[in-house]
């Protein structure tokens, strides 16, 4: 994916200024490759995937898909929302199911790879479970798989850890590390953890406030597969000292 000098004002309301979020943003995201966002609060983030997603249209430039235009097209990335956004009337293996078979596969075929996958991720015992009785870990879980099994080729996942408490948010790192790094799809991820990008990138992206464009783009130099065990490593601490000072207030405004 190229995105490609996006610029995106908001209309003021009732008087008010028109708000300018994203200004000028350009990068790309090649194929299998791991993207981090990170921004702060409020700099635009949610609003960059929604024109990516087409729910939103950008004041001007462009977004394009193996090099084509999609701008204001819905239905060419796979999402996972920050909350798992599962259906609660069908359950977890039909609502796998469900997006395999607006995909195209035929309902046994949906049905088969739904089982098969639910159980390498350790969740065949939920398999005929409605969605609300997991816990928000597993939810996790069953919406990545269902962006992970979609057709599209680019992820687009909105701080998918953000609502998990610090020790399921370190396992659901680790789990979706090894199950993207044996599976790997390409990745455009937002979340506010340095050390989570770090974990997880291949490239991190540094958003200023809004109006937001990319103030900086780090490669993230260390070798796969990664653990947790990064978290100790003095280039790891070093690039986090780094990506914070970055991020501080008087550094993203400008
Ligand atoms: N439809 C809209 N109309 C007017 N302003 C909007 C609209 N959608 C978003 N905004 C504004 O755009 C700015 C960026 O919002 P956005 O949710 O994209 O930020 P974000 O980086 O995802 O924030 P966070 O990190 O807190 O989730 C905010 O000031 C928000 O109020």
């Amino acid at each position: 994916m190229e995105v490609s000098a996006l610029s995106k004002r908001f209309p003021g309301k009732r008087g008010t200024p028109e708000k300018a979020v994203l200004d000028n943003v350009s990068f790309r995201v090649d194929d299998g490759e791991f993207v981090t966002l990170i921004g702060p609060s409020g700099s635009g983030k949610t609003t960059l995937f929604h024109l990516i997603g087409g729910l939103e249209l950008p004041t001007s430039g462009d977004i394009l898909l193996h090099g084509r235009s999609t701008v204001g097209a819905r239905g060419h990335i796979a999402y996972m929302p920050q909350q798992a956004s599962l259906m609660p009337w069908l359950t977890v293996s039909a609502n796998i199911e469900l997006s395999l078979t607006i995909a195209g596969l035929g309902k046994r075929e949906a049905r088969g790879l739904a089982r098969d996958w639910l159980a390498r991720i350790g969740l065949d015992a939920a398999a005929d479970q409605y969605p609300d009785v997991l816990s928000g870990g597993m939810q996790q879980r069953v919406s990545f798989l269902r962006a992970l099994l979609s057709p599209q080729r680019l992820m687009c996942l909105d701080e998918p850890f953000s609502a998990l408490d610090a020790l399921t948010r370190q396992h659901m790192q680790a789990w979706l590390l090894s199950l993207w790094e044996s599976n790997r799809r390409s990745v455009l991820f937002v979340t506010h953890s340095i050390e989570e990008a770090l974990l997880l990138s291949d490239r991190i992206l540094v958003m200023s406030a809004a109006p937001a464009s990319i103030v900086r783009e780090v490669a993230v130099p260390f070798p796969r597969p990664r653990s947790e065990a990064l978290w100790s490593d003095a280039a790891f601490i070093r690039l986090k000292q780094e990506l914070y000072d970055m991020l501080r207030p008087d550094a993203a405004r400008g």
